[in-house]
């Protein structure tokens, strides 16, 4: 990430790569304050075994853009809301990427998606991973479900007694 006050927005990416038991490394990289050690972290990480970068950034968030320009790994882009423009800004300058440099963005602050993006990419060419996957979705679907029958409870439980709908 840019900085470390984008660790409470990234933190979500974290514990989604660890409800899949994913390793991961987590750092301070700037390309605007640090641009010849964030070269060398992205042309590094795919020699270091790194096999996706979420690069998360608020404001002018060139991160994700560059370090996709120097890595030929997956770089998932998570725009990080600062106190103005609401993450507009760092939504669009992460997500209008030149044909040719692809980032993967996640929706603001949606570092959670950024994480389970990462897991689903490597889960690719893991079959155990990919079960896990499956029932993770599966989970998703339950609960969805639950959510239905307990409003239908709750609407029908009101209409019996005269309540309005
Ligand atoms: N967008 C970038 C980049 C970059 O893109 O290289 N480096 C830092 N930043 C962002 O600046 C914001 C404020 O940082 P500070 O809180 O350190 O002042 C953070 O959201 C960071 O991601």
């Amino acid at each position: 990430m840019g900085s470390d006050s984008d660790w409470p927005v990234m933190e979500a990416a974290a514990q989604a790569l660890d409800e899949f038991e994913i390793p991961y490394e987590v750092d301070v990289v700037s390309a605007h304050r640090m641009p010849r050690e964030m070269i060398a972290y992205g042309e590094e990480a795919a020699g270091r075994g790194l096999k996706a970068i979420i690069a998360g950034a608020g404001g002018a968030a060139h991160l994700p853009g560059m370090l996709a320009s120097v890595t030929p790994l997956p770089v998932i882009g998570v725009p990080v809301p600062l106190k103005y423009l609401d993450g507009m800004d760092s939504l669009l300058s992460i997500v209008q990427m030149p044909a040719g440099v692809p980032v993967a963005t996640v929706s603001v602050a949606g570092a959670r998606n950024a994480g389970l993006l990462a897991a689903r990419m490597l889960a690719a060419h893991d079959a155990d991973l990919l079960a896990r996957m499956t029932e993770f979705q599966q989970e998703l679907n339950d609960q969805a479900t639950e959510k239905g029958k307990r409003l239908r409870a709750k609407v029908e439980g009101a209409e019996s007694f005269g309540f309005a709908r």
